[in-house]
C-alpha cells in the first residue's frame, strides 16, 4: 500500500512516522513535484494540481481538515486537481469538537458577561457595573448543526443557555430547538441574541452573513464566526456595528487570510480577531481516523467523512 502526503506547512515527518506506526504495511512518502509513482491513498491540504491530476486509480483522498471548500475550489479553478470518481474524505471531529467548544464558549461568556464592555471601560478607567444579561433573554442560535455545531450546542445547553440550531435537514439534539432550510431561517433568526456560524462554505452559504440577515437578529446582537470568512459580508458587519444592530463580534476566519494589516477589523473596538485557530487539526487523532477509514475502504466498508462534491461538504 502506497500513501502520498502533502501539506504546505505541517511537519511531514510527524505524519510519516505516525502513519508508519499505525499502518506498518504501508509505504508513506511526501509528494514531490514530478512524483508520478503509483499510490493508493493521498493525504492532502492545498495540493498542487499536478499531484493528483492523473491519479484516477486512488482509492481515497483525505483532506487534512474539516472544511473542504478550499480543495473543491481548487478543482473548480483547475479541473483535475481532484481526479473524478475518487472518494474525497474530510476529518470529522478528531479533537476539533472540543476545541470548538472551548473557542465558542470563551466568546459566548465574554459577551454574555459583558466582559468586552468592561474591557473598554477599563481603558477609560471607568468603574461602572453594567446591567447583567440574563439567559432568559439571551437566546443563542447556531448556524450549522453538524459535527461541530452539535457539540457546541450541547456545551451551551449544559451551561443553561437557550439554544436553537439551523441546518439543511431537521436535527434532533436534546434541549436544542431545530430549524432547517432557507424558508425557516427567518424564524431561526428572530429573537436570536447571539449568533454562531459553523456552516460549511458552499455555493448555498457563501455571503449568508449579510446586513439583511443581521437585521433579523435581536437588537444589539453578538456574532461569532468560526466557520469561513466567505460567509461574512465584512462591510455589512461594519455597518451593522455602526448602526447598533450588532453589539460586538468575534471573528476567527476572514475573506482573505492572513487578515491584511490595514483591515479595519484589527482596530475596531467591538471586533475581536483571532488567526484561524478556533480548532486545528490534531495529527494523532486525525491519523487514527484516517487509518480507520483506510482499513474500512480496504475491507469494502463505507468510511466516515465522505464528502458529497456536488453538495460541497
Ligand atoms: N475556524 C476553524 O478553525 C474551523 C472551522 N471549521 C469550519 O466549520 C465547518 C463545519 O464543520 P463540521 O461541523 O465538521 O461540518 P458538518 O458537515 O458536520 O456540518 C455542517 C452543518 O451545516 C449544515 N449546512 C450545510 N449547508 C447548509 C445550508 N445550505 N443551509 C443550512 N444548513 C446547512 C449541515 O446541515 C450541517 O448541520 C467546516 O465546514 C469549516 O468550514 C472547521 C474546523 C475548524
Ligand atoms: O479544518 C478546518 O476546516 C479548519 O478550518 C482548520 O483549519
Amino acid at each position: 500500500m502506497n500513501i502520498l502526503f502533502y501539506h504546505p506547512t505541517f511537519n511531514s515527518q510527524t505524519w510519516i512516522a505516525g502513519l508508519a506506526q499505525r499502518l506498518p504495511e504501508a509505504q508513506v512518502r511526501v509528494w514531490q513535484p514530478g512524483d508520478d509513482a503509483p499510490a493508493d491513498y493521498a493525504l492532502v491540504w492545498q495540493p498542487p494540481r499536478e499531484m493528483l491530476a492523473s491519479r484516477s486509480g486512488l482509492k481515497g483522498i483525505f483532506a487534512l481538515g474539516a472544511g473542504v471548500d478550499a480543495i473543491l475550489a481548487q478543482e473548480q479553478q483547475a479541473p483535475g486537481t481532484l481526479p473524478a470518481g475518487v472518494p474525497l474524505l474530510r476529518l470529522e471531529d478528531t479533537g476539533m469538537g472540543q476545541q470548538m467548544q472551548e473557542y465558542v464558549l470563551a466568546y459566548v461568556l465574554r459577551f454574555f458577561r459583558r466582559m468586552d464592555e468592561y474591557q473598554l471601560q477599563q481603558q477609560q478607567k471607568q468603574w461602572q457595573p453594567l446591567k447583567p444579561h440574563r439567559q432568559e433573554t439571551f437566546p443563542i442560535g447556531i448556524m450549522g448543526a453538524g459535527v461541530l455545531g452539535q457539540q457546541v450546542a450541547q456545551a451551551l445547553v449544559g451551561l443553561g443557555f437557550t439554544v436553537r440550531c439551523w441546518s439543511r435537514s431537521p436535527k434532533q439534539i436534546e434541549g436544542v430547538g431545530s430549524f432547517h432550510g432557507r424558508d425557516n431561517l427567518p424564524a431561526f433568526l428572530k429573537g436570536t441574541r447571539l449568533l454562531i456560524n459553523l456552516l460549511p462554505n458552499t455555493p448555498e452559504t457563501v455571503g449568508i452573513l449579510d446586513l439583511a440577515l443581521m437585521k433579523q437578529l435581536a437588537p444589539q446582537a453578538y456574532l461569532i464566526n468560526a466557520a469561513r470568512g466567505a460567509h461574512l459580508k465584512e462591510g455589512d458587519l461594519l455597518t451593522a456595528l455602526e448602526q447598533g444592530q450588532v453589539a460586538a463580534a468575534a471573528l476567527d476566519v476572514f475573506a482573505d487570510e492572513p487578515l491584511a494589516r490595514m483591515h479595519p477589523f484589527w482596530s475596531h473596538p467591538r471586533v475581536t480577531v483571532t488567526p484561524h485557530i478556533a480548532a486545528v487539526t490534531l495529527p494523532a487523532q486525525a491519523m487514527d481516523q484516517i487509518v480507520a477509514n483506510i482499513r474500512a475502504i480496504e475491507q469494502g466498508k463505507t468510511p466516515a467523512g465522505l464528502v458529497d462534491r456536488d453538495r460541497g461538504y
